[in-house]
């Protein structure tokens, strides 16, 4: 139904860092609780699109952004814009496993606390639920004023989604969050999306055509900052609308 408002709506969106325009006249609406794949060849625009979407370029000099993200029908971009509010609601979790240097619980509490949570018992439930959204809890909760960093690699990861999950986020925006894990650790992470996709809506970049066909409702295929197709994940990998989009998906060229 084209009248129901989307989570995002991103109208003729172009972005230049200096003289090197990346996005190229973007057009993409992205619904509620879906997962949607980013993928395409290396400096495509991938990730710079997955930032605009949080306002992440704007921490980048010399970027230049027109057109509208609309966020519940609000373009992020408008001045009177709250971007903490926009980036609490807004989450984001990146390519290689960043945890504070501190406890488990207090890597989690940190959002929280910020926001002016202080008292303990409220916090205790916060840990304890994101370590149990991110399907982590278990494996920590004999360990939780231990250093996040004593964690495996995919641990660190799914404690940065916990991280993510207690500032009660709409959306998670993904960059590549398996690309540094091994094979077993990329599993639980893509387990983990998948239920989170009850709650959450979720856009992630991946290089791994594969992890795009297993986890993602839709799919968009850059091409030199351009939105070459987007549709069904399904349709994609099986029928694709552009040569090109064939071209990337059957590995001519990468
Ligand atoms: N901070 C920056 N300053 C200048 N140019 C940048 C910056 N970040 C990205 N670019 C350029 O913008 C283009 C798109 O980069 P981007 O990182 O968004 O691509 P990508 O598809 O995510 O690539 P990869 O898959 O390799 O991560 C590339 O040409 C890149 O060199």
């Amino acid at each position: 139904m084209k009248n129901e408002i989307k989570t995002f709506e991103v109208e003729n969106l172009n972005l230049s860092y200096g003289e090197k325009q990346a996005l190229k006249n973007i057009n993409i609406e992205i619904g509620s609780k879906e997962i949607v794949a980013l993928i395409g060849p290396s400096g495509c625009g991938k990730s710079t699109f997955l930032r605009t979407l949080n306002r992440m370029n704007d921490l980048i000099e010399n970027v230049k952004i027109e057109g509208e993200v609309k966020y519940h029908n609000q373009n992020i971009y408008d001045k009177n814009i709250d971007i903490y509010g926009l980036r609490k609601n807004v989450g984001m979790v990146f390519q290689s496993p960043n945890p504070f240097p501190m406890s488990i619980y207090d890597n989690i509490a940190y959002g929280p606390r910020c926001q002016g949570v202080k008292k303990r018992d409220i916090l205790d439930k916060i840990v304890e639920n994101s370590l149990k959204e991110a399907a982590l809890y278990d494996e920590v909760s004999d360990r939780l004023h231990d250093s996040a960093l004593a964690l495996s690699g995919g641990q660190q990861q799914r404690l940065c989604i916990a991280r993510a999950l207690a500032m009660k986020p709409e959306v998670i925006l993904m960059d590549e969050p398996t690309s540094a894990l091994d094979p077993i650790a990329t599993v639980k992470i893509e387990e983990l999306i998948l239920e989170l996709k009850k709650e959450y809506t979720i856009v992630i970049v991946t290089h791994n055509m594969q992890q795009a066909a297993r986890i993602s409702d839709k799919t968009a295929f850059f091409y030199m900052g351009e939105l070459i197709e987007f549709d069904e994940t399904n349709k994609i990998f099986t029928n694709p609308k552009h040569s090109q989009t064939e071209d990337y998906i059957t590995g001519k060229f990468g």
